[in-house]
């Protein structure tokens, strides 16, 4: 697959930063990163639905038992989460239904303000701020500018009205691209490589299946050149051959683009088959990460023993 990108779009991260942060705050491409400086870093990230309580703020106190305080009542979704993902890299989640992945990547992406901790991308303001703490505004830049994310229900990341070009040009114009052919014809192109026929472009995707509306999920996420794409259980619920397709398809995108990745699955399959890293999440707290072929070949936590050993 070529990977053309049109003139006015290759800088798609180059664009003014409106509102607080200063204008030389702009986000650059995968490509011009040291791959030694990590993209994102994240430090401490918690989630907790509910007020919490002393008992439950301790977290060794609290074990790995569960994720819910016996006093309080509240859910730690997420407990002080660390990892960092470098540029390029695939970084795979794995763990249970409720071990938390989704509010983690959630947060990462601003659908939920998380609790605690900290999120640097060295793209933005040379990783010197915490996104946590920017305002709306700059979180939506953030979103538009750095970030592309591919929820499991396509219905949340497409408009099943608009036409799949029309979804692709709301992430460009988002992204502060007014060129209508520029932004038609990169349309084009970001749905030929994910091998929607072009000549369906202008169908809505309400009109696809399943496996073809996360493609052109997948196209639009990719439109603004993000250095970060976030894919949250992309695969599940589509039958085994549209699987292997959507998997081959984010692998090439990752060689040809470098675009960092991390990649949510609870199916270890899915991680074994994309990710260079892996994080292993139960009740809200990463109990192991590493090398994913280390994970899965020496297990070190019982969890993960049970999650390698089931999948055999
Ligand atoms: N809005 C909410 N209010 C209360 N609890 C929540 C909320 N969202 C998530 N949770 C709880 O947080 C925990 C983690 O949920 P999350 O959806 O992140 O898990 P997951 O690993 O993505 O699971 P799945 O694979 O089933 O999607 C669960 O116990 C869930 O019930």
């Amino acid at each position: 697959m070529e990977s053309y990108v049109p003139e006015e779009l290759a800088g798609a991260n180059e664009a003014a930063v409106p509102d607080e942060a200063s204008t030389d705050s702009a986000a650059v491409s995968a490509s011009d990163i040291d791959v030694e400086i990590p993209l994102l870093q994240v430090r401490g990230l918690s989630q907790r639905f509910g007020p919490g309580c002393a008992y439950c703020a301790e977290p060794t106190i609290r074990g790995e038992e569960s994720n819910r305080c016996p006093r309080c009542g509240s859910i730690w979704a997420c407990r002080s989460l660390s990892f960092e993902l470098y540029p390029g890299e695939i970084l795979g989640v794995v763990g249970e239904s409720g071990s938390g992945k989704s509010t983690m990547v959630k947060c990462l992406y601003f659908d939920e303000q998380a609790s605690a901790g900290s999120m640097t991308v060295s793209s933005y303001e040379n990783g010197s701020v915490n996104l946590f703490t920017r305002s709306a505004q700059q979180k939506r830049y953030i979103r538009n500018h750095v970030m592309g994310m591919v929820y499991q229900n396509p219905y949340l990341g497409l408009r099943m009205n608009f036409s799949s070009s029309g979804n692709i040009a709301e992430k460009l114009i988002a992204a502060d691209h007014f060129h209508v052919g520029r932004i038609r014809e990169r349309a084009a192109d970001l749905l030929g490589k994910v091998e929607i026929p072009l000549s369906r472009m202008d169908e809505p995707p309400r009109n696809f299946s399943g496996g073809m509306q996360q493609r052109v999920q997948i196209s639009k996420a990719l439109a603004n050149n993000p250095p970060l794409l976030l894919l949250d259980e992309v695969t599940t619920g589509l039958d085994l051959s549209v699987q292997a397709k959507v998997l081959d398809l984010i692998r090439s995108i990752q060689r040809e683009l470098n675009v960092a990745m991390i990649v949510v699955s609870h199916d270890l399959g899915v991680i074994r088959m994309l990710a260079n890293r892996t994080m292993v999440l139960r009740q809200g707290l990463i109990v192991e990460q590493g090398l994913t072929d280390q994970i899965l070949e020496d297990p070190q936590h019982p969890y993960t023993q049970l999650l390698v050993h089931s999948l055999l």
